[in-house]
């Protein structure tokens, strides 16, 4: 299928664009009222995940209401640990939990390295997006870094320090590298078949990675986050790493054409540090709480900053559910606007 509008993977393979293209991370089920219309339509998150015609219909909704240059398959990290045994539930106002957790090896023979089969689910919404979307912008699939995966695997829930998931770290590192390990073999495949399902592009959310030191993120993420860009070589790669600003020499080794930067990493430091890599980011989802000058002004700022080519406009991490989706349109179209 051609693509019609090809901004993102060209600007991805470092290619030159028109323009720089622009997505938000997780467009998809955050600010739009007509997401909360499905969802409402439904039990709750994870029937919507697991209905593949209406994950498709809220995949598409951010590309036919905001005008971003490509979707999001709307599903969820979490889908990982649970293919592997590991069941989670998503409370209404608390987030994931999940009823049973991995504290050691005795508790690894009740999870497995799952199959691509096991999240069917998932690559028939990705198959029928890529129909419904009838080639008019690239589709990017996703997973968890198996950092962040393993963390919550191990504390069961969100948490401010993580320090059941670090103090595994320190205390049973043998342990927590085979379950790594398991997550990395599972991603792996995963993403292999989302490729195969139809998707443009990969990205690797590794949203916990700003709270190792830099030895141990080198030692207990980067090196799995490694094996899976090694392993999928059929499409681009982005790799974000929430709060991993000390790594980004190492980032620049990785074989990834894209890495996002959160915003308090320096764009003009990042280029420095990653000359091998296209950037996307970073304007702090906060910056849509100004107003509408507010948001073009610093959108502006930011798109200055990086300049006209191997550049994809985004934030600096998800869009919060509370922002105004005229807020978020004017970042849309103030990139699509800019000439540099
Ligand atoms: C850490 C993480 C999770 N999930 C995800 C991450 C990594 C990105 C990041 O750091 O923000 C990734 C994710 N989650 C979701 C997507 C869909 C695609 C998209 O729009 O980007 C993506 C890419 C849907 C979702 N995932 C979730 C919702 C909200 C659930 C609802 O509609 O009730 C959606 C639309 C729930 C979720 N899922 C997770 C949490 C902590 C929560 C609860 C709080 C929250 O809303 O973020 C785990």
């Amino acid at each position: 299928m051609q693509l019609k509008n090809d901004l993102f993977l060209r600007a991805a393979l470092g290619q030159d664009t028109a323009r720089t293209p622009v997505w938000l991370m997780r467009q998809a089920g955050r600010v739009l009222p007509e997401y909360r219309k499905v969802r409402a339509s439904i039990k709750d998150f994870k029937a919507l995940v697991k209905n593949p015609a209406l994950a498709t219909e809220v995949t598409i909704q951010p590309v036919d209401i905001l005008g971003v240059d490509a979707a999001i398959i709307f599903s969820d990290i979490l889908v990982i640990p649970e293919a592997m045994g590991l069941n989670y539930e998503m409370e209404e106002s608390k987030g994931p939990v999940f009823p049973n957790k991995i504290s050691g090896p005795q508790d690894l023979k009740s999870i497995h390295v799952s199959q691509p089969e096991e999240l069917q689910y998932v690559l028939d919404a990705i198959k029928l997006t890529k129909q419904e979307l009838n080639g008019r912008v690239p589709l990017i699939g996703f997973a968890g870094a198996p950092w962040t995966i393993f963390s919550y695997m191990i504390e069961g829930r969100g948490s401010k320090t993580f320090s059941a998931a670090k103090k595994t770290l320190y205390s049973q590192p043998e342990f927590a590298h085979t379950l790594l390990d398991m997550i990395t073999q599972s991603t792996i495949l995963y993403l292999k078949a989302q490729v195969k399902a139809g998707a443009d592009l990969v990205q690797i959310f590794d949203s916990w990675a700003g709270i190792l030191s830099p030895d141990q993120y080198e030692e207990f993420s980067l090196k799995y986050i490694s094996k899976i860009c090694d392993a999928i070589t059929e499409v681009p790669v982005t790799v974000f790493a929430k709060g991993a600003f000390f790594a980004r020499t190492q980032m620049n080794q990785l074989k990834c054409n894209v890495v996002g930067l959160d915003w308090n990493m320096g764009i003009e430091e990042s280029r420095a540090l990653m000359p091998n890599k296209v950037l996307q980011g970073n304007l702090d989802p906060c910056a849509l709480y100004g107003s509408l000058a507010d948001v073009k002004r610093e959108t502006t700022k930011m798109l200055d900053a990086f300049g006209p080519t191997k550049h994809i406009a985004n934030l600096g991490h998800g869009l919060y559910p509370d922002t105004e989706v005229d807020k978020v349109k004017c970042f849309i179209d103030t990139v699509k606007a800019y000439t540099q």
